[in-house]
């Protein structure tokens, strides 16, 4: 296998960070695996942005990355919406390929992060795992740790599996409930990578000093969704 060692697979270099909903904690993740991977970030498509949602701003700001290490949306829509919805109020449309005609161009490792969840459209045909697939980044699915999250989670994993994407992992956010882990990995056959506690105020000292424990310093290689 091209670039593998002999400790395995080598690992990929592009992550796409999708979650359960919109709110569930994609932002603070991504800013987590940055800090912890030192990787860039790209947020292709902005919603929200008349209510201030500047996704990557804000993980520029928790994750401390230089302006060379972020990359500007492919589009930004101003509505808080799907980009299908966004993009309509502005009399406008935007396709998976433009989208990642502006896909960019780094060394080292990438964090995606999607709008929302995994079916939600980009226009009246593609949905974000249109863009997940020509991506072909293997992704990792953010959720709620708290009750309903089995469902949701479960849900999106077979989505994402019908599809045939690699599943990189779970990662949770909010107070640890083990038996939420347990019934995630036993019955969606993937691992939980984190359970990312409640951090209290979310700041740039406090990414710097949980991400380390949470996300180690490299990303480990995918393992591909058992069925
Ligand atoms: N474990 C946590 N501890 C403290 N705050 C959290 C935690 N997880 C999420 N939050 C907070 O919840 C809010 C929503 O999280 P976030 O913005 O990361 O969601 P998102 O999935 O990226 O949403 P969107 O779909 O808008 O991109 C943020 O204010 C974030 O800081
Ligand atoms: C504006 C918001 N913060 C997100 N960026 C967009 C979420 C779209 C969700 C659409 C839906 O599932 O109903
Ligand atoms: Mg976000």
């Amino acid at each position: 296998m091209p670039g593998a060692t002999e400790s395995g697979p080598a690992a990929p270099d592009t992550f796409f960070v999708t979650g359960t909903d919109t709110g569930v904690g994609k932002t603070l993740v991504s800013a987590l695996l940055c800090r912890a991977w030192n990787a860039a970030y790209w947020k292709p498509l902005q919603t929200g942005a008349a209510d201030g949602d500047d996704d990557t701003r804000t993980v520029a700001d928790l994750a401390g990355l230089p302006p060379q290490r972020t990359f500007a949306p492919a589009r930004v829509y101003q509505a808080p919406a799907s980009p299908e919805w966004a993009a309509t109020l502005e009399q406008t449309r935007v396709g998976v390929a433009e989208v990642l005609a502006c896909r960019p161009k780094v060394t080292g490792p990438l964090v995606v992060e999607g709008a929302g969840g995994v079916l939600v459209p980009v226009n009246e045909r593609e949905t974000m795992l249109d863009l997940m697939r020509d991506l072909a980044a293997p992704v990792i699915v953010v959720a709620r740790s708290g009750l309903g999250t089995v469902n949701h989670t479960l849900l999106t994993l077979e989505a994402l599996s019908a599809r045939g994407l690699t599943v990189h992992g779970v990662v949770l956010s909010g107070p640890p409930a083990p038996h939420n882990r347990a019934a995630i990995e036993r019955h969606g056959g993937v691992r939980v990578l984190a359970e990312v506690p409640p951090l209290g105020e979310v700041t740039a000292a406090r990414v710097a000093q949980v991400a380390p424990d949470l996300f180690g310093a490299r990303p480990a290689a995918s393992l591909a969704l058992s069925s």
